[in-house]
């Protein structure tokens, strides 16, 4: 039974739901680093939101770990590249709290405007400072939004409700999308010149890190106010703090801070500056929702293999996950067959999917089939990093669908080109479910992947197959199956001999060695 582990405060239907879906869970909230390291080891999954950190340390001791599930959506806490490396799945649920943390932003607004903390403070201190709290009203002012995605395109229909003019700048906004909006899309510095109220919805990131900066904030309209319910590190906190008490900008509101927990930061005590403690996700709907989502993606993942909501494999649903199943072992296969013939640097691979393959989602199948062509030269591929480490190697992939009849009911070819020569491999499934090898350079041969095998291409000449079975008898080498097919009588010959041990180099270069052999290769599947 898979194992996962829930470090963050969690709802508790995280926990029924992992349980009744076959899941086995423990809860360890506030765990320091070296502690989280001490344990990880034994998990599958990790549930987190914020506050755990699941950096390259802890991945590195993670031996069984598989999926790490973030119960909100910023994934800046988890490293997603070590998790990439070591095939962890990472998962986020893009939507559960997006509506919630949108209204915090529209409360900060109006705290902002109003200065409600400050004035509730100094009510409840028995002053009645009726005249101190002048504030400024959100109708008819512009709001000027930086991201406009999930949250920031809430914050605009509600912005647009209260009667406010939305301006947003998101360079990945189309103009059909923002005209569907009601906001204007304009550039930071349109924005920066005309905001009455700034509110910063955009992922932190290495474009976004500090981009309401001091130079950019001097920018801004005198009386401005501003609201970051993003993420720390967006926003330069001393350069607030010194506007704020220059009096340059009027109010500003920060639910998010560059080092949490924020128990000290520079903008504290700075004036008309409301502070909340990333607070913005935290409603009982909110979290419902994540909890229950990110429990039943987890749970789908290590039980049937379905992806949802990943920000580092293709998405698989919970129905083609098992069509996918045999399918995936055949690319693997047949992937892995190319690559360990490959004695030289791979320039491209092409991935073709004809009959009823084509239909399915291949994305998941194309990664598969670079995970077994890189294997035999990479130690550390798996199906989520073997897309990046093709790219970093200058490999060009192509994945063509075939909308044609094959000579099988289903039929997947893989061509690599290496700087020598192009070679291609096909495979289909046989009763839907057991792959088969069926074309080699184009030759025809059916054979089924085996543990150890022995790959030999020779002149199509008589007297070879007694010369092999031979040398294979003499050195104790039993054969399991031996298939055998050629492009033309006397031509190009391969054969694919199943084996029942591991072969040995020497012997390989003594069936090399045969007379009429061009070449002969052990391989493992
Ligand atoms: N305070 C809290 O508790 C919460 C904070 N968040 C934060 O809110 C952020 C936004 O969340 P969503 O709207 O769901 O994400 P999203 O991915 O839907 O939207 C982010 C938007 O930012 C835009 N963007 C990216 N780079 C940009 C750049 N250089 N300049 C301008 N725009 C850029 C993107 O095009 C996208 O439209 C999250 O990344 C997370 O950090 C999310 C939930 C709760
Ligand atoms: O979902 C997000 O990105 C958030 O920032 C919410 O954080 P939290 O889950 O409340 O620690």
């Amino acid at each position: 039974m898979p194992k996962v582990l829930i470090s963050d405060e969690l709802s508790p239907r995280a926990v029924e739901i992992f349980k009744e879906r076959g899941v086995d869970v423990d809860v360890k909230v506030g765990l320091k680093p070296d502690q989280l390291r001490a344990i990880i080891g034994a998990y599958d999954g990790l549930a987190i939101r914020s506050a755990t950190k699941v950096t390259a340390e802890v991945l590195a001791v993670a031996e069984k770990l598989k999926v790490v599930g973030r119960a909100g959506i910023g994934v800046d806490n988890v490293d997603i590249k070590a998790a990439t490396a070591r095939g962890v799945v990472v998962m986020n649920t893009p939507f559960g709290n997006a509506i919630t943390t949108a209204e915090h932003a529209i409360a900060l607004m109006f705290a902002v405007a109003r200065q409600v903390p400050a004035a509730d403070a100094s009510t409840q201190a028995g002053k009645w400072e009726k005249n101190r709290f002048m504030g400024s009203e959100l109708s008819f002012k512009t709001l000027g939004l930086i991201g406009c995605g999930n949250i920031g395109s809430i914050v605009a229909e509600r912005a647009i409700g209260l009667k406010m003019r939305v301006a947003a700048y998101d360079p990945f906004l189309s103009e059909e999308r923002a005209q569907a909006l009601g906001v204007d899309k304009v550039t930071l510095d349109e924005l920066i010149a005309r905001a009455d109220f700034i509110s910063i919805h955009t992922p932190l990131t290495e474009q976004t890190r500090n981009i309401l900066g001091r130079e950019r904030l001097m920018k801004t309209r005198k009386g401005v106010r501003i609201v970051n319910c993003a993420r720390g590190g967006l926003v330069d906190e001393l350069a607030v703090r010194d506007l704020l008490i220059s009096g340059h900008i009027a109010g500003a509101a920060f639910d998010v801070f560059s080092e949490e927990p924020a128990k000290q930061n520079v903008l504290f005590g700075a004036p008309n500056l409301v502070c909340t403690p990333h607070l913005g996700a935290s409603t009982v709907e909110a979290q419902e929702n994540v909890a229950l989502q990110v429990a039943e993606q987890m749970s789908d993942y290590l039980m049937t293999g379905a992806v949802a909501n990943s920000l580092n494999m293709p998405n698989v649903s919970a129905e083609d996950a098992p069509r996918l199943a045999p399918y995936l072992k055949l690319a693997e296969n047949l992937g892995s067959f190319a690559g360990q013939l490959t004695e030289t640097g791979i320039k491209a691979v092409s991935i073709e999917y004809e009959g009823t393959v084509a239909a399915l989602n291949v994305k998941p199948l194309t990664q598969a089939v670079i995970t077994g062509l890189l294997r035999p030269q990479l130690e550390n591929v798996n199906m989520v990093n073997a897309p990046i480490l093709a790219r970093e190697r200058g490999v060009d992939v192509a994945e063509v669908k075939h909308d044609r009849d094959s000579d099988y009911q289903t039929q997947i070819t893989v061509t690599v080109t290496t700087e020598r020569r192009t070679r291609s491999v096909s495979g289909t499934l046989f009763g839907g479910k057991r792959p088969r090898l069926v074309y080699i350079k184009g030759i025809e041969i059916e054979a089924e992947f085996a543990p150890n095998m022995l790959y030999i291409t020779n002149d199509d000449k008589p007297g070879f197959i007694g010369r092999l079975g031979a040398l294979l008898g003499d050195t104790g080498v039993n054969i399991a199956t031996f298939h055998l097919g050629r492009d033309k009588p006397g031509g190009e010959a391969i054969a694919l001999v199943a084996v029942d041990q591991k072969l040995d180099g020497a012997l390989v270069d003594r069936i090399g060695a045969l007379d009429g052999v061009t070449q002969a290769k052990a391989l493992a599947f």
